[in-house]
């Protein structure tokens, strides 16, 4: 066996040029070790033997050297959170103390890390954590405010959002959790991972459902006055579909006896008391925060710091990240989520609305207003829509 022909060869001590092949061959293999661990960063190698493969940087090696040393940066934050040895000596992993702090530390770059990928290059993706269920949902009201909701709690560092609206809840729940699961950012165990829905609010089977998710989740609904709702509603219909009848002619059933059609959904969304009763089946109040659709577009740093609260997050968005947009007049935000650059939502928040006859929305005041009052009465707020 060629094993043993070397050792015949090398053993005899005497044999001097057999010590100096020994001699170059262990330092040849200790220069090939050093090589080897330079190029291929500690934390990618060590998250390894510590059971952590699931983690970003594992995923990098298969990429090949050059990829590697591309996403070098990147690797160095994703072994701080997935190997929280990784950087540390053998002596300060084996003790439990100091591998709490080094966790800490580990977990503060990692964010640190997805701040500045945040707030600076506008490279939204990120590319550690693990995909997990959300545990808060923006769940209404259509046309309520929920998309300027969402884009300006996202900016928190400690939140993941998915931008689209999954409909899981209503439409598309036969597809199951992984499906859904698999639709969200990855997140860290510190963040909070969410979406919005707006039609969960009015959707029957959608408390139950969510709540067989988990029953803490927690619940956010952007209200606004049911009758500029439900005309902003009808504007939004009429920009798709220019040949849809009146708006009057679609909210009453009997215009001169002031019936309203209540089948109508952009009236039937209004009725929050009616929706709120059904969630309330399934979830405590104090699981559901209301946002008012009005204040979010006067006072959007008061309006965030409420939901930053009820989401159990330091309160990071405040004034300084909005400024009033005269052109579109609405607030926008300084630095969005996704880029550096100032932004406003886009053209179809903030719409000129139908001109509706002022006779026809004291009508739907008149009949929106017992509804609203027990609204106000079940939520503990009068949000002054009469
Ligand atoms: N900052 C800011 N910028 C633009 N628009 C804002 C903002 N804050 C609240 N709003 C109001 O949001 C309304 C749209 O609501 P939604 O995002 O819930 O609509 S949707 O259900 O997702 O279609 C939209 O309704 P319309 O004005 O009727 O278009 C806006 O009034």
């Amino acid at each position: 066996m060629a094993y043993r022909v070397l050792s015949s060869r090398i053993v005899p001590p005497s044999n001097k040029l057999s010590r100096r092949f020994l001699f170059v061959f262990t330092l040849s293999l200790s220069f090939t070790y050093l090589c080897y661990s330079v190029l291929f960063c500690s934390g990618t190698v060590m998250p390894r033997l510590h059971g952590f493969e699931e983690h970003g940087c594992a995923r990098l090696e298969s990429a090949g050297a050059k990829k590697l040393l591309q996403k070098a940066p990147f690797c160095a934050a994703e072994s701080a959170q997935s190997g929280p040895n990784a950087a540390l000596p053998r002596s300060e992993a084996a003790s439990p103390a100091r591998n709490q702090s080094g966790r800490r530390a580990a977990a503060q770059s990692a964010r640190t890390e997805a701040a500045r990928s945040k707030a600076g290059n506008g490279t939204s993706a990120q590319r550690y954590g693990n995909k997990k269920l959300p545990n808060a949902l923006i769940v209404g009201v259509k046309k309520g405010g929920t998309r300027a909701v969402l884009e300006f709690i996202r900016i928190h560092p400690d939140v993941r959002a998915v931008g689209t609206e999954p409909h899981f809840f209503d439409r598309n729940y036969d597809k199951g959790l992984d499906w859904y699961r698999g639709l969200m950012p990855r997140t860290l165990d510190s963040q909070i991972t969410m979406e919005k829905t707006p039609s969960y609010f009015v959707t029957r089977e959608a408390p139950r459902r969510i709540a067989s998710m988990s029953r803490e989740t927690k619940l956010i609904v952007v209200v606004r006055n049911p009758v500029t709702r439900a005309i902003s509603d009808y504007t939004q219909t009429l920009s798709k579909k220019p040949d849809i009848p009146t708006f009057e002619e679609l909210a009453f059933k009997n215009r001169s006896q002031g019936v309203v059609d209540t089948s109508w959904n952009a009236i039937r969304i209004g009725m929050y008391i009616l929706h709120l009763e059904n969630w309330l089946q399934y979830f405590r109040l104090s699981q559901i925060h209301f946002v008012s659709g009005e204040r979010l577009i006067t006072d959007p740093a008061g309006e965030l710091g409420r939901v930053q609260d009820f989401l159990g997050l330091k309160r990071i968005i405040t004034d300084k990240h909005f400024y009033f947009n005269r052109t579109k007049g609405f607030p926008c935000l300084k630095k969005p989520e996704s880029s550096s650059l100032p932004r406003c939502l886009g053209k179809s928040k903030g719409r000129t609305h139908v001109q509706i006859d002022q006779e026809v929305i004291e009508q739907l005041r008149d009949f929106y207003r017992p509804f609203n009052v027990k609204f106000y009465e079940m939520v503990g707020h009068d949000f002054r829509w009469d």
